[in-house]
């Protein structure tokens, strides 16, 4: 199998503590023939092309993806667990870091942003709760004074 391109390394992979393989996004475009067919779901890339005579939903959608990030079209079908677990065969590594698109993952770049809005979040209902403990305080020995 082909595996140029690839660079071994460590992290997040598929099974165990086996070294992960990290394509980049030109090497699994390269893939999109029938005679070899690679797709990417959800980062992680898959060598389909013993697959696609077996495809239930044909082999025709999934040339048409091949060489792709296919994480949309597969999610819109709505697969069955059972079709989840047959991706795991045709697992051959994940998508080079430098190449992953933020998928809500922990290196996402916008991280700080929702620092930010949680910050927003408390801080309004804390600034309310103290302003009303100072007008109570007040208004009681206003009326305590009178
Ligand atoms: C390697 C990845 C894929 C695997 C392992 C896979 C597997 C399966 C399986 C097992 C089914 C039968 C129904 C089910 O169990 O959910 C199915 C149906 C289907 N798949 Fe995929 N699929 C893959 C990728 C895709 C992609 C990328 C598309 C893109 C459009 C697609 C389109 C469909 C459609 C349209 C059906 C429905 C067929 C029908 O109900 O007549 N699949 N797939």
């Amino acid at each position: 199998m082909a595996t140029a391109g690839a660079s071994g390394g460590d992290g997040k992979g598929q099974g165990g503590d086996a070294p992960v393989t990290y394509y980049r996004l030109e090497e699994v475009a390269k893939r999109n023939s029938a005679e070899e067919t690679w797709m990417v779901i959800h980062g992680r890339v898959y060598d389909i092309t013993r697959f696609l005579s077996e495809h239930p939903g044909g082999e025709e959608v999934l040339l048409e993806q091949a060489g792709a990030d296919a994480t949309e079209s597969f999610e819109d079908v709505g697969h069955s667990p059972d079709a989840r677990e047959m991706l795991k065969q045709y697992y051959i590594g994940d998508v080079h870091p430098s190449d992953l698109k933020p998928e809500g993952g922990s290196k996402d770049p916008s991280k700080k942003s929702t620092c930010k809005s949680y910050w927003a979040y408390w801080i309004v209902p804390v600034v309310g709760a103290v302003l009303i403990g100072f007008l109570y305080r007040h208004f009681m020995s206003e009326s305590r004074s009178s």
